[in-house]
């Protein structure tokens, strides 16, 4: 397929398998006592940022209870049966919903194997599952949301202050408040891989790819590895740093919002997840990602002009179609 966004045509060319490299530096900052310590932890997100577009964050204030219980709601939500899932069909314009295997990255075209629900506060009427199905998840998941978008804001204004901007700029552009608000928490279930399953170098649980959004924050379990980063400047290599998960950390990548609003300076960075190979444990592997979307309505504007001005709406479109042309969703809008 042929692609006019850049990073669309970046994308596209990072489907092969590579090599793996564990000699890059998975940087771990902590942010505890974040207010007063503010300029350190600035300076050690800009330098991982501007290094590597990836980073894990620690002491970050989210009581792992909560990740817990997250996790616990998730797992509990795929587990309901596909007809009640099914109600609630993945409103693809609108990033709400229930899908299964029919995100196709640009980059392999194979269909991700994986099934997920995005939460995007103002577009959930009519999906959640009924209290009768699975008794306080709305709170469970809105509430963990709503920890994340904190996080997220904290975050990009230690990058505002760098870039520019007055501290406050990107909570403005996403203000959750307002109908606009298109930042969405994403659960994820990768279904295990039966015993006799082949193996095969084309299917990925998720193909690579770079995040449409400002910041994502990906929380993932102890022992449910497979995530693997590349850094945007590094690309032509294709060398592929396997992360270890951990229930404390959270991994953080730049997305590709933020690129733009940065003229390059943050490069967002590739990450995939790998299919269980031989050696690996073949369970389900659940995660939850956090995607800092600015609001419809605000501009992405490159203060150097590298890239044209255009809305985070069109921007986000234009994403979605390209990942989920084939798939039998409700384009909703
Ligand atoms: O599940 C993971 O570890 C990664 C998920 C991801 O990259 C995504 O959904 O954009
Ligand atoms: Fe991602």
């Amino acid at each position: 397929m042929n692609h006019t966004m850049t990073e669309l045509q970046r994308e596209s060319r990072m489907g092969a398998l590579g090599t793996v490299t564990t000699d890059r530096d998975v940087r771990r900052i902590d942010l505890s006592d974040f207010e007063n310590r503010r300029e350190q932890i600035t300076d050690e997100l800009w330098a991982a940022a501007t290094d590597i577009g990836f980073f894990q964050v620690v002491g970050h204030g989210i009581d792992l209870a909560e990740v817990r219980r997250a996790f616990a709601a998730t797992e509990a939500y795929f587990a309901l049966p596909e007809p009640v899932k099914s109600r609630a069909t993945l409103k693809k314009g609108l990033n709400s919903g229930w899908e299964s295997m029919t995100q196709v990255r640009p980059s392999i075209g194979t269909p991700d194997q994986k099934e997920s629900f995005q939460i995007t506060r103002p577009h959930m009427d009519g999906l959640w599952p009924g209290e009768e199905n699975l008794s306080g998840f709305r709170d469970t998941v809105l509430d963990f949301e709503r920890r994340c978008w904190e996080l997220a804001m904290s975050l990009l204004s230690c990058f505002a202050d760098r870039l520019g901007f007055d501290r406050d700029f990107f909570t403005r552009a996403h203000d959750p408040s307002t109908v606009s608000y298109q930042s969405t928490l994403r659960l994820l279930h990768y279904f295990a891989l039966p015993e006799d399953a082949p193996l095969s170098p084309d299917v990925w649980r998720a193909g690579a790819h770079t995040d449409f959004d400002c910041l994502t924050l990906l929380f993932q379990r102890n022992g449910q590895g497979g995530l693997q980063v590349c850094p945007g400047r590094e690309m032509d290599g294709e060398a592929w740093t396997p992360i270890e998960p951990s229930d404390e950390a959270i991994t953080c990548n730049i997305g590709d919002m933020l690129m733009r609003w940065s003229d390059d300076l943050l490069p967002s960075n590739f990450h995939r997840v790998k299919s269980p190979g031989p050696e690996d444990h073949r369970g389900a592997r659940y995660s939850l990602a956090f995607f800092a979307q600015a609001n419809r309505d605000v501009l992405i504007e490159s203060p150097r002009g590298k890239y044209p001005p255009i809305t985070a709406e069109d921007y986000l479109r234009q994403r979605v179609e390209a990942n989920y042309s084939g798939a039998k969703t409700t384009a909703a809008r």
